[in-house]
């Protein structure tokens, strides 16, 4: 199968303020400004997608949101719609595992956000992951055969990229081994399959996350079903993850 374009994703969780992310996304922007064979993803925190939104006109660097709640508008104190974002940002990250865990988002709510978001134009990064318990006693398979298929049951085809975050290597520096994570991986391209169809699952990014770094991106990406990463704390230095993405850059 011919390799689909590699995506690196940037997730800077609640990191950064205005000055800081205009700041960051600048330096980034001018080592990255001639690089088009990558598809650049920035996650920055709310606050400053509207600057970030502006920075980037006319460029091939891509914005993302880090969460959305799935009502439009309303009574929903403190929460932010696909409506809101759907100009600000091409992506947004939905069931990333920081927020199942302190947020207790459940494959539930993690699907109406999907919806919503697909519903808006939005391409939700859609995250799926065992813990370290889970990892242990082999039930990885089935933890992500059930976060995926609940999590987009009733969605039409999806435009949509998955990421696999083994939450064991998520900001330990225990990266999963690249065979592994190509496994998963497979899983998830395999089951995309049965629920959508083989030519959709031809063309479903899958992106891996967890501990990502300029050493260990182009393992990655040279496994057959990896198309890129979501990258957390290397994305918070400018020089790392302009490292990353030059490494997978043709
Ligand atoms: O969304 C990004 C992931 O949680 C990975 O974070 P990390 O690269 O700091 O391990």
């Amino acid at each position: 199968m011919e390799k689909r374009k590699i995506v690196i994703a940037a997730n800077w969780k609640m990191n950064t303020n205005l000055d800081e992310a205009v700041e960051l996304a600048s330096e980034m922007l001018f080592e990255l400004s001639e690089i088009d064979s990558v598809e650049t993803i920035l996650c920055p925190p709310f606050i400053s997608l509207q600057k970030l939104k502006e920075l980037f006109t006319d460029t091939r660097i891509k914005l993302g949101a880090q969460n959305v709640f799935y009502e439009e508008k309303g009574a929903f104190t403190g929460e932010i719609s696909a409506l809101m974002l759907h100009d600000l940002c091409q992506y947004v990250i939905i069931g990333h595992s920081e927020r199942r865990q302190y947020f207790c988002e459940t494959d539930e709510i993690v699907q109406k956000k999907l919806a919503s978001a697909v519903n808006l134009g939005i391409k939700p990064i859609f995250c799926v992951g065992e813990n370290l318990e889970q990892y242990q006693s082999e039930q990885t398979e089935e933890v992500i055969i059930t976060q995926l298929t609940r999590g987009l049951s009733g969605l039409k085809l999806p435009d949509i990229l998955i990421a696999y975050e083994p939450i064991w290597a998520i900001g330990t520096g225990q990266a999963a081994s690249a065979v592994e994570a190509n496994e998963v991986a497979s899983l998830i391209r395999r089951t995309f399959g049965e629920l959508f169809g083989l030519d959709a699952a031809g063309v479903l990014p899958v992106l891996y996350g967890g501990s990502v770094n300029a050493d260990n991106i182009a393992e990655y990406v040279s496994k057959t079903d990896i198309d890129g990463a979501l990258v957390g704390g290397a994305s918070l230095k400018s020089s790392q993850f302009v490292s990353i993405i030059k490494r997978v850059a043709l």
